[in-house]
């Protein structure tokens, strides 16, 4: 059986390496001759999967992504084709939620404006947006979620319009997916006047496709407002962001809020899973095994920490200044953006690090936040 696998998916050979051959290739830059063979083909967000892809292809019997996002596949023409296909859904979503919420602890830092005390609106209540609401909560701070349609499905949560979150919300974090038609589309959800509506000093925090706030908009409206602060993980055109956009935004980097270590072997490993119910082959391989161990112990704390003692802390887990510097040095470079996402090293998740502390209740709320071992 031959897999043609993206090449930036970590942990294939130990996961599908008894199933078939495994076949990496470049997944932006795929072609129809490429997967005329395939029997598998598992891709990531840079591949159109559509009918220009796999009309050549008569032998495909599955198609996966290990990734939240679907808008890069063509999921009406798999369909049609009887094509099983499987994503990832919530496979980085405590990826994408700390990287939310370790921006916030970053701006707060920098702006010396804590994050204590304020009020951040969450579009999009889903997997990643509960995530970052699981962060902030933890750290006792007051979120207000909009989502429409989990509002219509009876979600039990309580949920505000956007224009409440407009109107209250002093962080506004995005995690909706990028739809273009229907009453609840997402594309340039923040268009020009909607941006210019954004209350004095908001920090706008994108971490799910680039095209939810209309980039040109916000190039136009951020030159006229030093007041507003950007974090941009996801950019219109990518792999190629608007050039001027970069440089106004305190944190930028190439679409990596989901890229943990946890995060993308889950990815994969849900794949596994869902290829060998298919192939009605046992799947007997363990994720844990997959992760190493962190580099750092334990960390032992003498008092609960201060914000500032928790940026730190964060930080031993995920230092985003590097990340930021290193898209602002390397973007505009030949194949920049995709480089600096091939040759990422994954962080880790907070889960990874354990904390030591005797006063057991007065640090709770940093195992709610993720943290392992407080406390023993
Ligand atoms: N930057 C990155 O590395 C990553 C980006 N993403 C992006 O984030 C998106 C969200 O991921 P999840 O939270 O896991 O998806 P999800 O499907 O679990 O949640 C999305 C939520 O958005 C809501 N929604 C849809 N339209 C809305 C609207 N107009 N207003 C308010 N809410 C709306 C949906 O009802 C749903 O509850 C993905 O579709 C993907 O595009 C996901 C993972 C990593
Ligand atoms: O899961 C998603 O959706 C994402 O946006 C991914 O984290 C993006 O990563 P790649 O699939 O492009 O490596």
């Amino acid at each position: 059986m031959k897999i043609l696998v993206d090449e930036n998916m970590p942990y294939v050979e130990p996961l599908f390496g008894d199933l078939g051959d495994i076949i990496p290739v470049n997944g932006r830059t795929l072609t129809a001759a490429q997967v005329r063979e395939a029997d598998v083909l598992l891709v990531r967000s840079v591949t159109k999967v559509n009918a220009e892809l796999l009309s050549g292809n008569n032998k495909l019997k599955f198609v996966g992504s290990a990734t939240i996002g679907t808008d890069h596949v063509d999921l009406t023409y798999l369909a049609e084709r009887n094509i099983p296909f499987s994503n990832a859904p919530g496979c980085n979503a405590t990826a994408v939620g700390e990287f939310a919420f370790i921006a916030m602890l970053e701006l707060a830092q920098r702006f010396n404006s804590p994050l204590k005390g304020k009020v951040v609106g969450i579009v999009g209540a889903g997997n990643t947006g509960t995530a970052t609401a699981k962060c902030l909560q933890a750290y006792g701070i007051k979120v207000l979620l909009n989502d429409p349609i989990k509002a219509a499905e009876g979600d039990p949560r309580s949920f505000v319009s956007l224009d409440t979150i407009m109107a209250q919300a002093d962080i506004i974090s995005l995690h909706v997916p990028i739809t273009r038609t229907g009453e609840h589309k997402t594309k340039h959800l923040f268009d020009e006047a909607r941006l210019k509506a954004l209350k004095p000093n908001t920090w706008l925090v994108n971490c799910c496709r680039g095209d939810v706030i209309d980039n040109q908009a916000l190039i136009k409206v951020k030159r006229q407002r030093d007041d507003l602060k950007l974090v941009l993980d996801v950019w219109e055109g990518e792999p190629t962001p608007m050039p001027e956009l970069v440089p106004l935004a305190e944190f930028a980097t190439p679409h990596i809020a989901g890229y943990s270590l946890e995060g993308k072997a889950r990815g994969t490993f849900m794949l596994y899973q869902n290829l060998c119910q298919l192939l009605n082959v046992a799947a007997d391989k363990s994720l844990l095994d997959l992760l190493p161990s962190f580099n750092i112990k334990a960390v032992e704390l003498a008092a609960a920490p201060n914000e500032k003692a928790l940026l730190q802390l964060a930080r031993f887990v995920y230092d985003l200044r590097d990340d930021d510097k290193m898209f602002r040095n390397t973007f505009l470079n030949e194949n920049g953006f995709d480089t600096m996402r091939k040759n990422h090293q994954h962080r880790r998740e907070f889960s990874a690090l354990a904390l030591a502390y005797d006063g057991q209740s007065e640090v709770d709320w940093l195992s709610n936040l993720g943290f392992s071992g407080v406390g023993q």
